[in-house]
């Protein structure tokens, strides 16, 4: 049996957590081998929901969970986390931008890094879902002092699967045909989805999708777009989709990258592809036999796509200005 790994998951008593922590308890995220202590994270009037949280959990009576700790104590939930996943904190409503919520949630991940460089295991990863996520990243990194840049992350998973399926589905073809779906910069409506060096087959997109003005229009749009249609139709921000890419990241991060492909993470910055070093930029990413990771570089970036990253970045330093005064 292996040693369990610890997670502390926060907004543990939310929408996203209702399909993540499950996710997590079978198996799907680190494998069917792998038991885990989980650390769930509320505050105090979400308590009693969380509470029913748990019990669902035990109810389930999982193989892989070694036990489970319900709290609403930061330093308690991240005793020795060796993955954080910051899902807690508000979500949009129709009509307002991600980083609307900053003002809103930024705060939140000033304590929680703090917390987490006092608590955590010295291995921690930090991955941050709660929205505005990137700029949430930003925070919480800059504030868990001594621990290293390179454990912060914030998701764009779902915004490479949602770029895929639509790929997929305007070539009609099966959607895990699509590889090499990067996501540039900021998980917001100015994210560039990278159709240039996106392949179907091991080929250029171009080779089964002819329609250039919707590569270069619609389908961008589509995906920038796509978390404020889900909220217009379900009244509620996307839940399960987001818990399945939570999944997705964590396990593209856990394992090595299949030869020749990369996912999408945003990481800090180290100034690849001319990207300002020290933000927190969705970058096409490798997971190394070893465990580490690293930005895929040479990627042929033409006049179109260096416009659209170039636009994204500047939304995200404009938010790390917003914040500039708890960074
Ligand atoms: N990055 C992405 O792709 C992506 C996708 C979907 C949603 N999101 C974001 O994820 C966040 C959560 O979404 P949701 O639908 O689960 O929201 P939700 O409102 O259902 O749940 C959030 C939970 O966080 C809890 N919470 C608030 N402050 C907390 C704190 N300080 N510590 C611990 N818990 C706290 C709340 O009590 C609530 O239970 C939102 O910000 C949403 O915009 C991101
Ligand atoms: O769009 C939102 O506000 C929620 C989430 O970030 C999403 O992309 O679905």
């Amino acid at each position: 049996m292996k040693t369990p790994v610890t997670i502390t998951v926060t907004g543990a008593a939310g929408q996203i957590a209702y399909s993540l922590l499950f996710r997590i308890a079978s198996g799907s995220m680190l494998g069917c081998d792998q038991p885990v202590n989980l650390r769930l994270l509320e505050i105090e009037p979400a308590m009693k929901a969380l509470n029913g949280v748990v019990m669902e959990l035990q109810d389930c009576a999982f193989p892989l969970v070694n036990d489970i700790v319900a709290t609403c104590d930061p330093d308690e939930a991240f005793k020795d986390a060796n993955w954080c996943i910051l899902v807690g904190s508000v979500p949009r409503k129709a009509g307002m931008e991600r980083k609307d919520l900053l003002s809103i949630n930024g705060k939140l991940f000033i304590g929680q890094g703090k917390s987490i460089a006092a608590n955590a295991a010295k291995d921690v990863r930090v991955f941050v879902v709660g929205n505005p996520c990137n700029t949430n990243a930003l925070i919480a990194m800059k504030n868990a002092a001594g621990v290293p840049n390179d454990r912060f992350f914030a998701m764009t998973r779902l915004d490479e699967n949602r770029a895929k399926s639509q790929l997929a589905d305007k070539a009609g073809v099966h959607v895990s045909r699509v590889t090499n779906m990067a996501i540039w910069g900021n998980h917001s409506a100015t994210q560039y989805p990278d159709w240039t060096n996106a392949k179907i087959d091991g080929k250029p997109v171009t080779d089964l999708i002819s329609d250039m003005d919707w590569l270069k229009g619609e389908f961008i749009t589509t995906v920038q777009q796509r978390g404020a249609a889900i909220i217009a139709a379900r009244g509620l921000s996307s839940a399960a989709s987001a818990a399945n890419a939570a999944v997705d990241t964590v396990r593209s991060l856990s394992f090595p990258t299949p030869e020749g492909d990369w996912h999408s993470v945003a990481v800090c910055s180290d100034g690849s592809y001319g990207i300002e070093a020290g933000i927190i930029c969705s970058f096409p990413i490798r997971t190394k036999e070893d465990g580490s990771w690293e930005i895929v570089q040479g990627l042929p970036i033409d006049a179109f796509s260096r416009e659209k990253i170039d636009a994204t970045v500047n939304e995200l330093l404009e938010e790390k200005a917003a914040v500039s005064d708890i960074l």
